[in-house]
Formats: C-alpha cells, structure tokens, sequence
C-alpha cells in the first residue's frame, strides 16, 4: 500500500530529541528486556529452553515467585537485542535488533482471547508468539462444492496458469493417500489421534468430519501461502466453508456445482479412486451439500461445472483474471534493517524506531514508523496489517516513503 504524504506525523518530527508525553520510551537492552503489566514482569529473552529460541520467565510481584510459561506458536530466533512495548496491556510487541524488518517484529501474547482460553484449558500460565507481517495478504478463495465436481481441476489449473499468484492451503485428513498423492503436497495425512489433539491445542482454522473422515485446514497451512506474498485457495467441504464465514478469516466463497446429479455420478466413477461404497457415501452427501449452495450469506458465486473451459474461464473472470492478464505478483516488499541499537516510542497506535544517527549528507533511512492501527489476527497464526515506513526529520515530517 501507498502512504500518503501526510501520514508521517510531525508530532513524530517535533519531538525527536524530547519526551513522549502520551507514549512509552524504551531503548533496546542487550539480549534481555524485562516488562511490566499489572503484577507480573516479563524477562525476555532469557533463554532457559534453548539457545535458538527466545526464552520467557515470569516473575510475580504479589506472591515473589518465578514462573515459566508454557509457550505457544512460532517462536522468534533469538537476537543480540530487543526492546519491548506493552500495547493494550494484553501483548507485548518485542521488536528485534540487528534483523531486517520481516524478522523484526513480534507479538507476545499474554492475556489476549486466545491465550486466556489456553490458560484455562492447561491450567496453567501461557503465553503466544505472533509473527508481524508487514502489509495484508490478499483475501482467500474458499472453493466448495460436492465430490467429484471439479474443484480439484479447477484449482490445479489456475495455479498452473499463474503459479506466482496462487498457493494451495495444505490441508490435514485421516483419510489414506491415493495412489498419486504426496504427503505435504496434496494432504498431510494424519493418525487421528494427533490430528484430534491438534485441533484441541487450537492449530486448526476448521475441520470437518466428511465422508467418515476428519478433515482439516490448519492456521499454519493458511499462513505459510500468504508470507510467500501468494493468495491461498481451500478445497474445503460446506461444513468447513461454514465455520471458515463464521471465522475472523475474511475470504471469497466460491460453490461449484455440477450440470446434473447423473454428470457428478459419472465423474465420480470415471476417476477411479473410490470404491463403489464410498461412491454412495460421496453421492448421499452430495445430495445435502448440493441443498445448502443457496444458504444464505455462505457462497458469494455459484458457478456450473459443465463445460471444463467455459467455467475456468468463469472462474478466472470473478477473481479478476481476464484473458490475457498475466500473473502479476503482489508488490514485493524490500526489507529494510533495523538495527541492534535503537529506540522505539509509542504513541497512541503509532511506534517511533530510531535506529541511530543520520549519516550526513545521506537520505534518513533510519527514523521508521510502525502503524499498528489496522493490525488484525495474533497468534495461533500471524498478526498482519502492520503498516511501516520511513520518516525523515529534517523535511517536517512531510516526506514518508511507504515500505510496506
Ligand atoms: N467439466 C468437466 N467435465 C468432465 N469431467 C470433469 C470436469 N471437471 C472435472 N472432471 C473430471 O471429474 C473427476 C472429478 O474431478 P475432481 O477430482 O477435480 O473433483 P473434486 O471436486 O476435486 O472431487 P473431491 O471433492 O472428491 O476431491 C476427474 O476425473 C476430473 O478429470
Ligand atoms: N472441511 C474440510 N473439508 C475438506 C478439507 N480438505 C478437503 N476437504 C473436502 O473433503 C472432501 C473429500 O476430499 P477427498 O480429497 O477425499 O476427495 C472434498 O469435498 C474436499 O473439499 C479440509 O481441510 N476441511
């Protein structure tokens, strides 16, 4: 996204060298940052666990007693540095020194939605790391529809058409793999029970049992497409599309339907790889899936699988892909360093980084704002939405050049 010229406050400008009235001033402090919120202080980057992840030690105030949290979500490595804000006293935005800034930012959860249901399921302290992703992952595209139908084809061949674009999320089934089916790449295919315990530690965006079989889109699976800067597709069954609208996870529905039952019989039979038993399972449920494709607020399109070409070319034309349009990759974001030593302030939604002094003579590259105004998610997945750019001082804060 584009910043506008205004955007760098000259707030910002003006107070450089003096207080922070509204905001918090902290400087990074070597490999350890303590933080308090209420009555308990956060140590991190202690690490006690190991020395590739950042450890986190809790200290209570009311009682003096030391606690180690139970940890979860994707941890960041550790760094000579870091300094450390509290943001609505439910998580701390650890920022990392000598990284680039898509390894720079960070969210501890200690008290948000998720990590107090986590506290209650365990039973004891918790704690969440989020990864900050700079800028938004273009909306997903949910693709339903009954068995045999054609998502499959349809998928396969837009991401063939435009293999920069799109990204296929992974999902995890306890169903066996066909004989041409690669674990990791059509399904992760799982034992039930670590898929059961998985969805109970809250990984999984939504499962579903279908076809007697658990299927499942975890948040990682989502995820991994969209840091590849790639708009991820779900081949997911109405069930799952149903609990991915009522998820925070804002996506495009897509139903595909065939052009008579007698057709998807066909298809289903034609393909093979069922036997005659699961043949009727599929077609049962398809009966009911087929009911709901009109439910109201579920699909955004509806689209008919008779001619193969003719509904890819549908397809393409909803997601904006007209004929010709080749795969124009999302602007790519340059990372920029920060470094060991710097300062970050906050004020209101907005985080000052000053990385040190201006060389003279060069354009500052080293004053950068962090706007967190319209950051969305947290952990068990990614905190996105993060808006960064630069600021240079001596222009009166009327010159920002947007980095994200
Ligand atoms: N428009 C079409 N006309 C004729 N055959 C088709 C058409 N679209 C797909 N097929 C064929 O129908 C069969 C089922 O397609 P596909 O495997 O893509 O379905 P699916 O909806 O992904 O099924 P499932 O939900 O079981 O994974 C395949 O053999 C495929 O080649
Ligand atoms: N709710 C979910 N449904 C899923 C997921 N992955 C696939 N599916 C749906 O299951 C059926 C059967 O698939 P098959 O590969 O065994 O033929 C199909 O309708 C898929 O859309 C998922 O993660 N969640």
């Amino acid at each position: 996204s584009v910043v506008s010229m205004g955007e760098a406050p000259a707030f910002f400008v003006d107070n450089l060298n003096g207080n922070f009235p509204n905001g918090l001033h902290s400087k990074s402090k070597g490999c350890e940052t303590a933080i308090d919120i209420g009555d308990k202080t956060y140590v991190i980057g202690a690490s006690i666990e190991s020395a590739c992840t950042i450890g986190i030690q809790i200290f209570n105030k009311s009682t003096s007693e030391w606690v180690i949290p139970v940890v979860l979500g994707a941890r960041p490595k550790p760094s000579k540095g870091y300094s450390a804000i509290v943001l609505d006293e439910d998580r701390i935005l650890v920022i990392k020194g000598n990284t680039t800034s898509d390894d720079s930012f960070w969210f501890l959860e200690v008290n948000t939605a998720f990590v107090r249901e986590q506290k209650m399921r365990m039973a004891t302290e918790v704690v969440a790391w989020s990864k900050g992703v700079i800028g938004e992952a273009a909306k997903p595209i949910v693709i339903s529809g009954p068995s045999g139908v054609g998502k499959g084809t349809l998928i396969s061949k837009l991401m063939e058409e435009f293999p920069s674009m799109f990204g296929f999320s992974v999902s995890h089934t306890t169903r066996a793999p066909r004989t041409n089916e690669q674990n990791g790449i059509h399904y992760h295919f799982t034992e039930r029970s670590v898929m059961e315990k998985d969805i109970e530690d809250g990984k999984f965006l939504e499962y579903a049992a279908v076809h007697g079989n658990l299927y499942g889109t975890s948040i990682e699976a989502v995820d991994v497409v969209a840091d590849k800067g790639k708009r991820c597709i779900l081949d997911i069954d109405v069930q799952g599309a149903r609990s991915v609208r009522a998820s925070s996870l804002e996506a495009i529905f897509i139903f595909i339907c065939p052009p008579s039952f007698e057709e998807l019989e066909k298809r289903l039979r034609a393909r093979g790889t069922e036997s005659e038993e699961q043949i009727q399972k599929r077609l049962r449920n398809a009966k009911a899936e087929l009911e709901q494709r009109n439910s109201p607020g579920l699909f955004d399109h509806i689209l008919v699988n008779d001619n193969l070409d003719t509904c890819y070319e549908k397809l393409k034309k909803l997601l904006g892909l007209a004929d010709g349009v080749k795969s124009t990759q999302e602007s790519v974001l340059k990372p920029v360093d920060v470094s060991l030593e710097h300062t970050v302030s906050k004020i209101d939604h907005k985080i000052l980084i000053n990385c040190g002094a201006r060389e003279p003579g060069k354009p500052a590259k080293n004053m950068f704002v962090l706007d967190l105004a319209m950051m969305k998610g947290g952990a068990p997945g990614r905190t996105r939405g993060l808006r960064f750019y630069t600021i240079d001082p001596s222009s009166n804060g009327f010159d920002a050049e947007a980095l994200s």
